[in-house]
Parts: structure tokens; sequence; C-alpha cells
């Protein structure tokens, strides 16, 4: 599927949650307008059943979903693509595996130099933040609101803002370049349906 060019980019959230509570969350962003998912699981104890249903559910909404970390996992379901981190593999041979249709997101926290080699080496898109403080990843390090600016007058990419984004907070990565925002405690700390209603409306 392609990679979509704006709009909300939700990250799952299934830390202590079951299956059928991820499914369901994920389908109310869905239904509120997100229009990418990613399946991020740092303690996945059946990271491929999970990965799995969540593609089906993600497909049934023509939305394309990304795995975090694992290109194998990515492979394993047929997900539509893959993110890597600074820890995660190469991005050439992400590319090798998965073809020349797969969405290969890149995390470049502040670094304009990492994304530009990214985007040479054929990432699909680049992310930049931590924005705002996190709940969910507390020690991510700071980036600055200019690195956006500069990220989209120079990188022919989607620009995706990560960290504590909330529709409160949004507009100034928007206004800034970022085409897509990477959200998770502010789509799945609350209510799902509505959190992704109010992001939908900044587009
Ligand atoms: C869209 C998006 N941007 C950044 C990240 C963070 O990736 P990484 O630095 O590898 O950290 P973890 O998420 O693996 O903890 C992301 N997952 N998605
Ligand atoms: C994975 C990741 N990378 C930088 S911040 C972050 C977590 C984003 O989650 P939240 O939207 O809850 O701050
Ligand atoms: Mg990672």
């Amino acid at each position: 599927m392609k990679l979509p060019r704006r709009g909300l980019y939700a990250i799952t959230q299934p830390e202590g949650k079951t299956a059928e509570q991820v499914i369901a969350e994920v389908e109310a962003a869905l239904k509120g307008g997100a229009v990418l998912v990613q399946y991020r699981d740092k303690q996945a104890v059946d990271g491929e059943g999970l990965a799995g249903r969540l593609l089906r559910l993600c497909r049934s909404y023509h939305v394309p979903l990304i795995i975090n970390d694992s290109v194998e996992l990515a492979l394993a379901v047929g997900a539509d693509g893959v993110h890597l981190g600074r820890d995660d593999g190469n991005i050439a041979a992400a590319r090798v595996k998965l073809g020349a249709d797969a969405i290969i997101g890149v995390s470049c926290y502040n670094d304009i130099a990492r994304a530009t080699a990214a985007v040479a080496a054929g990432a699909d898109y680049v992310a930049f933040g931590r924005f705002f403080p996190s709940g969910s990843k507390p020690l991510a390090a700071p980036a600055e609101i200019g690195t956006l600016r500069e990220a989209k007058r120079s990188l022919p990419v989607p620009i995706v803002a990560i960290g504590g984004i909330l529709p409160e907070n949004a507009g100034q990565l928007l206004a800034a370049g970022a085409d897509l925002l990477a959200v998770i405690g502010g789509v799945f700390d609350g209510d799902p349906f509505e959190a992704a209603r109010r992001f939908r409306a900044l587009f």
C-alpha cells in the first residue's frame, strides 16, 4: 500500500492490554481517521499473532501497517513496511528483504544529516523527535522544531514528528512542516476515536 502524505500516524500501546483491547482501540483510531498505523510492542509475547490481526484490521480500512524494529516480523506477516531506529538495522538490507514497494521509515531524532543519508539510502519517510516530553519514551532526547523546517525545505519525503504530541500542541509542528504526526499516548491514553478525530481536524 502507498504511504499517505499527511495525517495521523497512530502507534500501538499494547503494554498490559489483551490483544482484543489493542485491536478495539486501534479500530477506534482508524474510525476516527488515522491514516497510518505502527505496531510497536517492546514486550511482545505473541507479536506475530497480534501483528497479523492488526494487518487484517488495517487492510479493511485501506490503511498501511508498519512494524516497529523488526524486518523479520514485517516479512513474516506481510506488513506494509518497517520503522527503523538507530539500533534496528540497515535500510538497504531492509529494502532487499521487503522489496521495492515496502514503506521504510527511519528515526532521525534531531539530526538532519542522518535524515539526508536515510533518504539517499531509500527511506520513504523520516521521523524527528521527541518534540515534547513523552510518557511512552521518557528518555527520548529532545528535538528542535526548527529541525522540521529544515527537513521540509531540504528533503523530498514526508516528514514525521513524534513525541508527546497532543491535538493542543500539534499545530506548531504542522506549521513547521510536519506531514504526519506519530502519536501513542495522545491517542491511546484516552478515547482513541475522539482523539483521532481531533487530530484529523488539524489536517
Ligand atoms: C514514527 C516513529 N518515529 C520514531 C520512532 C522511534 O524509533 P526508535 O528510535 O527505534 O525507538 P523505538 O520506537 O524502537 O523505541 C518510532 N518507533 N516511530
Ligand atoms: C517511540 C518514540 N520515539 C520518540 S518519542 C516516542 C514515543 C512517542 O509516544 P507519545 O506520543 O506517547 O509521546
Ligand atoms: Mg526502534
